[in-house]
């Protein structure tokens, strides 16, 4: 069978998956989107809890099935539970997504993105293109919490490491390796950046995903609602590259659909929850779009069409 609709067909099966045992995500995520981050988490089929409060943390770390931590509004009394919880998350082995919203603007948020980051090394972490870059690069910045560099940019910083499509064949893996993808083995078992592409790494593959549309930029939180719905596949899958693949496909193909029934951001949103809601085995069929690049670029700059 077709290796990219056997993937959209993997997925749908962990649409389902979550659809049945309705994982309980605990979310400590900002101020601006919390009410629509719970939303997208039900009409997706999880459960939401988004409670920071000191004394919930440890009860609701041990009920729930899957965190997720985004810094977006990083004042000190949220920042500490998130650490508390990322604490617990890696004691208890529960799947986590960090999302380092704004890193990259300014030195106070940068610096708690890198504190984080450093936590509980399995988990996936899910930024936009330069937040993710500001991470390890140091002058990589972030315009408030929108991305200043392109996909083709974070590629190139993340992945190719400035190599020339020759030095990236196969045969150099081990160089790159060492050279290049340190990041995936202190920080994080897998890293997402979004954009108009996005794309999957961890330290032996990169996936692309074409999906999505402008509109997602016209409303905030639609990044925030990834890095959500991320942890609530992490929640049912335990490999994390095909965890991250899975929410990035569903939330930007429900993007798609959204957009072509909405007017504006208006009514983008209430689509675009109808979408995550209705989401079935045929239109992630039809509409998926990927490139696979594995292990890395191709020295004659082919990738494989998943
Ligand atoms: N220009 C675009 N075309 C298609 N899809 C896009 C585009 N920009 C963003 N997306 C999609 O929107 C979602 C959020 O990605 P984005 O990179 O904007 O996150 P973000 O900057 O963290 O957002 P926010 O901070 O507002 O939550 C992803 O699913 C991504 O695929
Ligand atoms: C606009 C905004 N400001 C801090 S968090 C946030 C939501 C999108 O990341
Ligand atoms: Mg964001």
């Amino acid at each position: 069978m077709d290796i990219q609709k056997n993937l959209a067909i993997r997925i749908h099966g962990l649409c389902r998956k979550i659809r049945e045992q309705r994982p309980l995500i605990h979310v400590v995520t900002n101020f601006v989107v919390m009410n629509q981050t719970a939303n997208a988490l039900l009409a997706l089929g999880a459960a939401p809890t988004m409670s920071w409060a000191r004394e919930d943390l440890e009860y609701m770390s041990g009920i729930s099935d899957g965190l997720c931590i985004n810094m977006g509004t990083p004042t000190r009394e949220r920042v500490e539970a998130m650490i508390t919880l990322m604490a617990l998350a890696q004691q208890s082995k529960k799947p986590l997504v960090l999302d380092p919203v704004g890193s990259g603007a300014g030195p106070h948020r940068t610096e708690i993105a890198r504190q984080l980051s450093a936590l509980a090394p399995h988990k996936i972490i899910r930024g936009n293109a330069s937040e993710i870059c500001s991470l390890t690069h140091e002058h990589t910045t972030t315009r408030g919490v929108d991305s200043t560099i392109s996909p083709a940019d974070a590629k190139e910083i993340l992945v190719t490491h400035g190599r020339t499509a020759d030095q990236c064949a196969p045969d150099h893996q081990h160089d790159l390796r060492d050279k290049g993808v340190e990041i995936f083995s202190t920080m994080a078992s897998c890293v997402v950046t979004s954009g108009k592409e996005d794309m999957v790494l961890d330290n032996t593959r990169t996936l692309i995903l074409k999906n999505g549309s402008d509109l997602m930029n016209a409303v905030t939180g639609t990044g925030c609602i990834l890095s959500a719905i991320t942890a609530a596949f992490y929640a049912v899958c335990p490999e994390p590259f095909e965890a991250a693949t899975a929410a990035c496909a569903t939330s930007a193909i429900a993007g798609e659909i959204a957009a072509e029934k909405a007017s504006g951001p208006g009514t983008f949103l209430p689509h675009f929850m109808d979408s995550l809601y209705n989401l079935d085995e045929k239109t992630l069929i039809t509409r998926l779009k990927t490139e696979r690049q594995f292990p890395y670029p191709s020295a004659t700059g082919n990738s494989n069409k998943v």
